[in-house]
């Protein structure tokens, strides 16, 4: 089943997952428009990410946050990535949980510390993760992972694969395939 209106699919996960990175393939070969929630906080703020956090502070970030999530939930009809702390809100939780109640799909990217700390490095674009990026990025993903666990109808493993190799395994989830694509074949295509 899958929702008459609303995203196709909505990808959460921490910082370097791949969210934005594969919202972009995906959508690309499915034919939609990728949303990103960053790009609508940095539109609704008139600033980026990380001048938000430094200026308005985290409060005010997640404030623009859920704004952008619940909009996108409602009117974005194609590939939607959230920004890895959006799902830690009460409201876009509820949100994502009628979502995907009404047949929504929303895939958790996956991805252990020894993969995500060189994706993130010491990107000044992350300002939660500024100072020790991999002691941080460990720290968040231990409180926030049974809360993408939950929030989840997919899971995909995104460490030593591709965007491309985990944007096939994401179709193959909403075509109703198999998630469990053979190593080997996911590994030939780029
Ligand atoms: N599967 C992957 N394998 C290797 N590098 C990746 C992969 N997915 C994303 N990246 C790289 O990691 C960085 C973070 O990706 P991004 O899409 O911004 O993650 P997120 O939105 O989840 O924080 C980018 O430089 C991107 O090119
Ligand atoms: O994990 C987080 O709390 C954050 C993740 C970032 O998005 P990505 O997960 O796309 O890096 C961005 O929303 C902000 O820096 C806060
Ligand atoms: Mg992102």
């Amino acid at each position: 089943m899958t929702t008459s209106t609303g995203p196709r699919v909505v990808l959460i996960g921490p910082p370097g997952s791949g969210k934005s990175t594969v919202a972009s393939v995906l959508s690309h070969r499915l034919g939609l428009v990728a949303r990103d929630t960053d790009t609508d906080v940095e539109v609704l703020a008139g600033k980026s990410v990380a001048d938000v956090f430094l200026e308005d502070g985290e409060p005010h970030f997640r404030d623009l946050e859920r704004e952008a999530v619940t909009q996108a939930l409602a009117v974005h009809e194609g590939v939607l990535a959230l920004g890895g702390g959006a799902v830690l809100d009460e409201h876009s939780q509820t949100a994502l949980e009628a979502y995907s109640a009404a047949g929504g799909v929303v895939v958790f990217l996956d991805v252990s510390l020894a993969h995500a700390g060189p994706r993130v490095g010491f990107n000044q674009a992350r300002p939660l993760l500024l100072g020790n990026p991999r002691a941080k990025w460990q720290a968040l993903m231990e409180q926030r992972r049974p809360v993408y666990e939950r929030l989840a109808t997919v899971r995909v493993l995104t460490d030593a694969r591709t965007p491309g190799q985990v944007a096939h395994e994401i179709e193959a989830a909403l075509g109703g395939a198999s998630t469990d694509v053979p190593a080997d074949q996911t590994r030939s295509e780029q």
